[in-house]
């Protein structure tokens, strides 16, 4: 299946505020650490204005979890070759991207959160320097439990996953680390406060902790 980006409703609206130029908000962390369901919090969240970019993965929409737009492979490298995306990683056999349209939303003034990769990290950094990288974290036995509770891959795969638990290190200045062993709602809120501008130009951060 595939979907005109510019239709897709990635764009959360909430409260009419907008900074002066925004700000790029990468989340990572280990498969089934809780990334899409914090991501999910915060888009319920009704106190700001963030744009949340979709991800275009070659898995078929039909696996379940995140609302993405799925390519095939061969559509996913001619987009690529077109320049089409600002971020594009391949893992656990599939292809990954986020559309180079986050750019022009961060120029109109929104910050923007993507839900990317520790392995591309690196790359990530290099294309957009002023990324602000979240890294989200809970033990391996809360991970395990949540990917069998999960239940989208087989056993194999749950394995091959939970190998891939402790094999980053992120060592970035403005890392921000979200432990998120208790529940998603809290761990949403950890990330909102720790996000919070410390500039007077805050317009975005104080509308996203309005009450
Ligand atoms: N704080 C939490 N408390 C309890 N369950 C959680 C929490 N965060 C995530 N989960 C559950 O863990 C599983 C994996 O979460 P998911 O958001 O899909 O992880 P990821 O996107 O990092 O792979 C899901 O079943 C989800 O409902
Ligand atoms: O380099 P890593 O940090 O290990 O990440 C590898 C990939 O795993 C996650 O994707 P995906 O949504 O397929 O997996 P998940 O839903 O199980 O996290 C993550 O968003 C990356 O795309």
């Amino acid at each position: 299946m595939f979907m005109d980006p510019v239709s897709t409703p990635e764009r959360t609206k909430i409260s009419g505020g907008k900074s002066a130029s925004g700000r790029l908000f990468y989340f990572m962390g280990p498969s089934g650490v809780g990334k899409d369901t914090i991501l999910n919090t915060l888009r319920e969240i009704k106190n700001g204005e963030v744009f949340f970019a979709t991800r275009y993965i070659t898995r078929p929409v039909t696996d379940g979890g995140e609302t993405h737009i799925e390519l095939s492979k061969e559509t996913f490298q001619k987009k690529r070759q077109e320049g089409f995306f600002a971020f594009a990683w391949q893992s656990h056999g599939f292809f990954y991207g986020i559309s180079a349209r986050i750019f022009s939303i961060m120029d109109e003034g929104w910050d923007v959160i993507v839900n990317g990769s520790r392995g591309y990290f690196p790359k990530a950094e290099k294309v957009f320097p002023d990324i602000i990288p979240v890294l989200v974290t809970a033990s391996e036995a809360t991970v395990l439990q949540r990917l069998k509770t999960r239940g989208r891959e087989p056993e194999a795969e749950i394995n091959r996953r939970l190998h891939r638990l402790k094999n980053f290190s992120i060592d970035h200045k403005s890392l921000i680390p979200i432990e998120n062993e208790s529940t998603p709602e809290a761990a949403a809120n950890l990330f909102l406060s720790k996000a919070q501008r410390k500039t007077s130009d805050a317009r975005l951060d104080s509308c996203m902790f309005e009450k």
